[in-house]
């Protein structure tokens, strides 16, 4: 092949754009011309789509960008929202090979069908698409989703007489790899009120998942090995806490039970964002339904104490107020808000912290209604982080010109909570290049235990407008 298929990176969102005006140029002259040419590719919404990593681009031998796919979520099936390859690059399996790799995903993400919209008569559109095993879906059957593009369409003039909305279903087999997301998490404030005889520390803290994180993929072994297959730097893979925690799990449960286990990591290791725990935790769930082990959620949560005090917020999977050594948790209903999470590549060590001799580790309790009023922000470790990591200090000192900046956990991550995704993303575009910004938006359930509902197969089905 001499193209390959990767994510796409937020620096590639002109290339993309430049991409689908080309293509677009194929249209001149179609009925559908005026109103493909009127509505272009949002920018704000392909940089989130990217953010989401459900984007994908095909580079040449020369890492030029020659094609894309982007993928949404509509009524809980995956919708194709954008596939374009540049016209002189056409005929050579780049359109398809994009395709499949999207139709894949979504099954290996647990999706029971793949939508889209495209028109009846272009030999590259809907006939294309019925080789790769999409029908064209009876309009009696539209998702809410689907109706609304309609009205879209009929709104900007596009020839409805051609529109056709085609649907392929998804099987995943049990033998396949499954994917799994592993949300981030940020600590909106953290204070620590005691130390325990055995050396951990009794601390108050609301964890707040994001929509975004690391991915994994699994797949069940008919032997008992389990094994990771990606290199996570610096971390050997009988230590990594998905080997750890599978193997915690497999003790527990008994049998033959192996897997492969494979890691995308996005989230900074050391960076106060829970990455290692929310891939433990991931584990957890997921090997719990695909060996099916039985284990509630409570007996996870208390296996995931064993491996990390992070773990049970994010097998349970909700937004929490936590005590105790960060087990003891209370769903919280938070408000929606959206985040500028800056990475100053900064590993903090969190067991160090702990034990500083200049730690706050007696502090007053803080009361839930005190977080809520807004009076308590603070973070234990923020003096001891800005003194030990001039960094994580330059990083919080540039974030907070913009606002009440905060160290999560024990750093060297900062973040900045915002009202709107706009403004957090206009912050982030302007971040110097020291630092790496990431903009995520704050979830009251965990993708994870979104996933987990898919798998189970329980929201298995699109819903129908009708
Ligand atoms: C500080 C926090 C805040 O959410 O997050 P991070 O910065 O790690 O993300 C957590 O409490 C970290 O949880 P986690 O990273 O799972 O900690 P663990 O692996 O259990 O412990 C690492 C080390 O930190 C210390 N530790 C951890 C938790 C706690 N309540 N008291 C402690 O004293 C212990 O010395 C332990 O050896
Ligand atoms: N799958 C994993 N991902 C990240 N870190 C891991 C993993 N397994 C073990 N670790 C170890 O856990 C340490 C803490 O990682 P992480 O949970 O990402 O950060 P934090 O606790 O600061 O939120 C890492 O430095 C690494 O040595």
């Amino acid at each position: 092949m001499s193209f390959r298929i990767e994510r796409a990176r937020l620096a590639q969102v002109d290339d993309l754009r430049g991409i689908e005006r080309a293509a677009q140029e194929l249209f001149r002259g179609h009925a559908a011309w005026s109103s493909y040419a009127a509505a272009p590719m949002d920018a704000q919404a392909l940089v989130e789509a990217i953010s989401a990593a459900r984007v994908w681009v095909a580079l040449d031998v020369g890492d030029q960008v020659v094609g894309f796919v982007g993928v949404a979520i509509e009524d809980g099936e995956a919708a194709i929202a954008e596939i374009d390859v540049l016209p002189n690059h056409g005929r050579r399996g780049i359109g398809a090979a994009l395709l499949e790799h999207a139709c894949a995903w979504a099954a290996e993400s647990g999706y029971p069908s793949v939508v889209l919209g495209t028109l009846s008569d272009v030999p590259w559109n809907a006939p294309f698409y019925a080789r790769h095993g999409f029908e064209a879906i009876d309009p009696k059957q539209y998702t809410p989703a689907l109706v609304a593009h309609q009205a879209y369409d009929r709104e900007r003039g596009f020839p409805m007489h051609l529109r056709v909305f085609m649907r392929r279903r998804l099987r995943a087999s049990p033998d396949s790899w499954t994917r799994w997301p592993a949300p981030a998490k940020l600590n909106l404030f953290l204070r620590i009120t005691g130390r325990r005889a055995d050396g951990y520390h009794e601390l108050q803290t609301v964890f707040r998942l994001l929509d975004w994180g690391d991915e994994l993929r699994l797949r069940v072994r008919a032997d008992d090995a389990i094994r990771r297959l990606t290199d996570v730097p610096g971390v050997p893979e009988q230590d990594d806490l998905v080997v750890r925690a599978a193997r915690l799990l497999r003790e527990h449960a008994g049998g033959v039970r192996g897997v492969d286990i494979e890691v995308e990591k996005r989230i900074p290791m050391g960076g106060g964002l829970g990455g290692g725990s929310s891939d433990a935790a991931t584990v957890l769930v997921a090997l719990n339904h695909l060996w099916g082990c039985g284990l509630d959620e409570g007996a996870l949560a208390e296996l995931g104490r064993q491996l990390g005090a992070d773990v049970p917020v994010f097998v349970r999977g909700r937004s929490a107020w936590a005590e105790g050594v960060g087990e003891r948790l209370t769903s919280l209903a938070l408000p929606r808000r959206h985040y500028v999470v800056l990475d100053p590549h900064e590993h903090v060590p969190t067991a160090a912290l702990f034990q500083a001799p200049e730690l706050t580790r007696n502090a007053p309790r803080a009361t839930i209604s005190s977080f809520v009023s807004g009076e308590t922000t603070e973070n234990a470790f923020t003096p001891v982080v800005r003194e030990r990591h001039p960094r994580v200090a330059a990083a919080l000192d540039w974030l907070g010109r913009h606002g009440a900046a905060r160290l999560s956990g024990s750093g060297g991550c900062v973040f900045l909570e915002l009202r709107s995704r706009e403004q957090a993303q206009a912050i982030a575009d302007r971040c110097p290049a020291a630092f790496t910004a990431h903009v995520a938006t704050g979830v009251a359930v965990s993708s994870l235990h979104e996933a987990l509902g898919r798998h189970e197969g329980g929201s298995n089905q699109p819903e129908t407008a009708g």
